[in-house]
């Protein structure tokens, strides 16, 4: 069998995987991208690009509504087909020809197929027309094959034609009723789209509120805005079966000691697994099915040699594009400089070769309405670490950039304060339209700009970003 050489194999053309080999053709190096669908992965296709699409016509209503004047020129709901429609055009219609074409405007080789490793520095591909081709790489293979749906293992379900985030981002038709089962990201934003769209949604949600995994008052509010809109959310409910007995007829979700919902379509947002099961990782001594882990340059700690790198979702580290492409960047440079012969430091948080943020200043933005966005750690998040951490909170409502924005803005927003060091941990906030307000809090958490340093941030009024100053007040006022 022939092997092509190339220097450096990425195995899946997402977000991620471009990056990457955008990262190491910069420096000089030949770059093969394996992918199996469609280039541009499921962020492009069935995840931030359409989903985001769909929400926006939900925010820009919002708006509109919220302001006396602007209120009474709305008339009606939200026109579903043209949603669907602007959703269509932001998929590029499921094609991908414009981002071949950028992958090859890089110089970098795109070969069609299922990529595998096949032992130390080799991926065999299983291309379309049935020919296995083997490439081999003489400085490293990426592994960014991203991340799948996981569903429960229910009596039932797969029998059920449950819709996953796939469907709930690409379908053509709005469902009377659409049961969403899960509290977190995917279930939020889409139970917040499909309710604008027309559906009647019933949030199943396990636990004790929405969006665990951010400061408490995030998934309060965004729950109230939720219902609201008219989304019945149920919490503390286990979904133990369903039922679907026909291909067009509803379907039935067994709750345990709670009776049953009945739906048009279920959506399962409960979570995602590694694409890594079928990618020959026993070849280089790894179990399939697994997140990778890596150190900070997205090295694969496990494999020797140090040819094995992992991107994206695909490491668990941070499950977001905008993290996996700067993953990307991070370990593209990495990989130039080790070919190169050049030092790449352990350890050198905050360097060149070492994805610090994944760790310390995580960002977020939820897009549901009201909206969440969130940098670095939650008061929780910081204790857990042993910091001596204090948060500080204000009304978003009561800043006059946001009063101007909505009659009775409700928002709020926290900082968490490093109060060893007087530097900002983290940052959250919630409210309509908060998610442009969050570079500002990267930057300061990233940055780790002291809060002495801070108050000479004068934000501009009357914006929103004054509530910079109420949570710089409330610090120092022992707030
Ligand atoms: C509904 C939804 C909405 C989201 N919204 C946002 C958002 O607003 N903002 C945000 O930052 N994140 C969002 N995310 C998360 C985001 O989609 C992922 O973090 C991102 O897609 C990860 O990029 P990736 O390149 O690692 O993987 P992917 O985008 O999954 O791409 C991986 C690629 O690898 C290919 N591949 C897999 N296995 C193989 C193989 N063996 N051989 C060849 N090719 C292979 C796949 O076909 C795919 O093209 C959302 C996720 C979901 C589900
Ligand atoms: N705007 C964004 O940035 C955005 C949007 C969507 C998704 N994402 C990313 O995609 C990832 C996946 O999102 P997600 O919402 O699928 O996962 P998630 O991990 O955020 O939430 C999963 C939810 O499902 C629940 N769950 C898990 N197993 C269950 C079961 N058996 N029965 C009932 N409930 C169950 C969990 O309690 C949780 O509420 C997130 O980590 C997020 O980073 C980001």
């Amino acid at each position: 069998m022939s092997e092509t050489p190339y220097d450096v194999v990425v195995i899946g053309a997402g977000p991620v995987g471009e990056n990457v080999a955008d990262r190491a053709r910069a420096a000089g190096l030949s770059v093969a991208v394996v992918e199996s669908e469609l280039v541009g992965g499921e962020c492009s296709y069935w995840a931030c690009m359409p989903s985001k699409a769909l929400l926006r016509p939900v925010s820009a209503l919002a708006a509109a509504r919220a302001v006396a004047g602007s209120r009474e020129a709305v008339t009606g709901p939200l026109d579903a087909e043209h949603v669907l429609h602007r959703r269509d055009s932001f998929t590029s219609h499921w094609k991908d020809d414009g981002q071949v074409e950028w992958v090859e405007s890089i110089g970098a080789d795109l070969v069609r197929g299922r990529g595998r490793l096949d032992g130390p520095r080799r991926v065999a591909v299983d291309t379309p027309g049935g020919e296995t081709l083997v490439l081999t790489a003489r400085h490293a293979v990426v592994v960014a094959t991203g991340s799948r749906a996981k569903l429960p293992g229910l009596p039932g379900l797969d029998r059920a034609r449950p819709w996953t985030s796939r469907e709930a981002t690409s379908a053509q038709a709005v469902p009377e009723r659409l049961a969403v089962v899960g509290g977190g990201v995917v279930a939020v934003e889409m139970a917040c789209a499909w309710q604008a769209l027309g559906s009647a949604v019933t949030m199943l949600v396990r636990g004790e509120g929405l969006l665990e995994r951010m400061e408490p008052f995030v998934g309060e509010l965004v729950a109230e805005g939720l219902a609201d809109a008219g989304v019945e959310i149920r919490t503390g409910v286990s979904v133990t079966g369903v039922r679907r007995p026909a291909p067009d007829s509803t379907v039935t979700l067994e709750l345990a000691g709670v009776g049953e919902s009945e739906a048009d379509e279920v959506l399962f947002a409960t979570g995602r697994a590694p694409r890594t099961d079928d990618l020959g990782l026993e070849t280089v001594g790894l179990t399939p099915g697994s997140w990778l882990t890596t150190d900070d340059s997205c090295r694969v700690t496990d494999v020797a040699d140090g040819w094995l790198y992992a991107c994206g979702d695909a490491n668990g580290r941070a499950l977001l594009t905008h993290q996996g492409k700067y993953q990307a960047r991070i370990a593209g440079a990495a990989i130039a400089a080790r070919a190169q012969g050049r030092p790449v430091p352990e350890d050198d948080r905050w360097g060149a070769y070492a994805a610090t943020a994944d760790t310390a200043a995580v960002t977020q933005v939820v897009f549901s309405e009201p909206e969440a966005a969130s940098a670095g750690l939650t008061l929780a998040e910081a204790e857990h670490r042993g910091y001596r951490a204090r948060a500080v909170d204000t009304d978003l409502g009561s800043v006059a950039g946001a009063a101007l924005v909505a009659d009775g803005y409700r928002g709020r927003a926290r900082m968490v304060v490093d109060l060893d060091r007087e530097v900002l941990l983290g940052v959250t906030f919630v409210g309509h339209g908060v998610g442009e307000l969050l570079h500002a809090a990267t930057i300061a958490v990233a940055g780790e700009v002291p809060v002495g340093r801070l108050w000479h941030a004068v934000p501009a009024y009357p914006t929103m970003s004054e509530v910079w100053l109420r949570l710089l007040e409330a610090y120092r006022d022992g707030g």
